[in-house]
């Protein structure tokens, strides 16, 4: 395997390239979100390209802007080199969601995607058999998507990007939503017929939460960090193919990997308060919290986290994001891979559910935004403040946040805790 490189200069025979690309959202309130930051990767015949990285990183913007769906706000996108004018012709997408139509069979599931590019019936009926045929579908073309199991759907998905022949085939977390066995078939049936090769695909470019998945995939392996998304390193993964899932080559590149990832996004807290003014608050429910918590105590107080996330069947980035969560709240202590019940984690999960809650109203109490508000909340003589009160602090003080999100899940917190009211209608916050 060679040497990680941080960032990747242009390719000029890559099929097709981001350049120096931001992308940013308008936000109902203040400065608009910055979900891509300076990013510049391609994609080159012959490879598999695996986009890595949490929720909300900017995957599939990466991916729609390469498929020409979003223009970035800056930056290049290079088709074969030249600046990529409206739709990228050459994509196929593969979706996590299997996106069939229920009243349609699975020929005229894909057919559809033919007819929609306006090819004569005959050369669409044949080409639509053939992708049937090579995702192993063929004696099913009569049955409707309801008589399928998830791993067949996908199938179908898959039939239908084969079918449009595209030079780039894009996945977006395709084997997400099936099981872990029916995944790994489709893993290696989809690299078996890139290896056949007929003309396409020419190279497959794919989002992923699994670090095992990406393994076994991918050429090479763009780490992706969030808020705002940018590339964090670029690693060329060797291994020869086809590839086992339990090979110790396999497995040392997925501890690397994992470790570049919890390095990055488990940082010990600075053990002062001079860290932010505010503290990034992570998007998870405080029922999954709570569900950590538990599930260290039944496990004798600590796990490694990539064991959490297998056995909380949640994927990776969530996993990260709700370990972060019970960080900040000082739940746990994060020591390397490994999370652990820190004293204010023991004690919560042996409270009672009044005393629970009293312990999270003084945690979420230490953080800057919740402290603030309350504060201000305190002072009012209505003890009463509307929502907009919150956005903008959010907007002072979180510039790279997406505020509306960030309002749920505060108010989701607060209530948890009992620590203020919130009436959706008027849009106001009440102690
Ligand atoms: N059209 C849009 N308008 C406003 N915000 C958007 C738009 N598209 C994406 N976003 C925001 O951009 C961020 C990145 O979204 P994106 O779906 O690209 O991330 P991702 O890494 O693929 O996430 P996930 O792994 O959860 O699917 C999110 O905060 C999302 O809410």
């Amino acid at each position: 395997m060679a040497p990680e490189t941080a960032a990747q200069a242009a390719d000029p025979a890559a099929l097709c390239a981001l350049e120096h690309v931001t992308q940013e959202f308008p936000q109902p309130q203040g400065p608009p979100l910055r979900v891509l930051d300076d990013v510049s990767l391609s994609v080159g015949a012959g490879e598999v390209v695996a986009l890595l990285g949490p929720s909300g990183c900017g995957k599939s913007t990466i991916l729609r802007i390469l498929a020409g769906l979003t223009r970035p706000t800056r930056g290049l996108v290079l088709d074969h080199g030249r600046p990529l004018a409206g739709l990228n012709p050459g994509v196929g997408f593969v979706f996590q969601s299997f996106a069939l139509y229920p009243w349609m069979t699975v020929s005229e599931n894909v057919e559809a995607v033919l007819e929609a590019k306006g090819l004569p019936r005959d050369e669409l009926v044949a080409r639509a058999e053939k992708a049937i045929r090579t995702v192993g579908l063929a004696g099913f073309e009569e049955a409707y998507p309801r008589e399928l199991s998830g791993g067949m759907k996908q199938r179908v998905g898959m039939a239908r990007a084969f079918s449009l022949e595209p030079e780039l085939l894009f996945m977006d977390e395709p084997f997400s939503q099936v099981d872990a066995l029916t995944a790994e078939s489709l893993r290696a049936e989809v690299l078996d017929i890139f290896a056949a090769k007929g003309r396409h695909p020419s190279a497959i470019l794919m989002v992923s939460h699994d670090i095992k998945e990406v393994v076994y995939m991918a050429d090479r392996i763009v780490l992706l960090g969030a808020n705002p998304g940018r590339v964090r390193q670029i690693v060329e993964n060797r291994l020869p193919r086809p590839r086992d899932y339990r090979s110790p080559e396999l497995l040392r590149l997925v501890d690397r990997l994992h470790d570049a990832i919890t390095g990055a996004e488990m940082p010990d807290l600075p053990e002062t308060a001079a860290g932010p003014a505010f503290e990034h608050i992570p998007s998870v429910h405080p029922g999954e919290v709570v569900g950590l918590l538990e599930y260290l105590d039944a496990r004798g107080g600590r796990e490694e986290v990539f064991r959490i996330a297998n056995d909380t069947g949640r994927e990776y980035g969530r996993t990260i994001a709700v370990v972060n969560a019970a960080e900040l709240l000082d739940f746990v202590d994060t020591p390397k891979r490994m999370v652990s019940l820190a004293a204010g984690g023991r004690r919560f999960v042996t409270a009672s559910p009044e005393a629970r809650k009293a312990i999270w109203r003084e945690r979420i109490l230490a953080l800057a935004l919740f402290r603030q508000v309350h504060e201000a909340l305190e002072r009012k003589p209505s003890h009463r403040l509307e929502r907009e009160f919150v956005l903008e602090l959010l907007a002072l003080h979180m510039p790279s946040e997406n505020y509306d999100a960030l309002f749920d899940v505060f108010v989701d917190w607060a209530r948890f805790g009992d620590l203020f009211s919130y009436e959706e209608e008027s849009g106001t916050l009440g102690l």
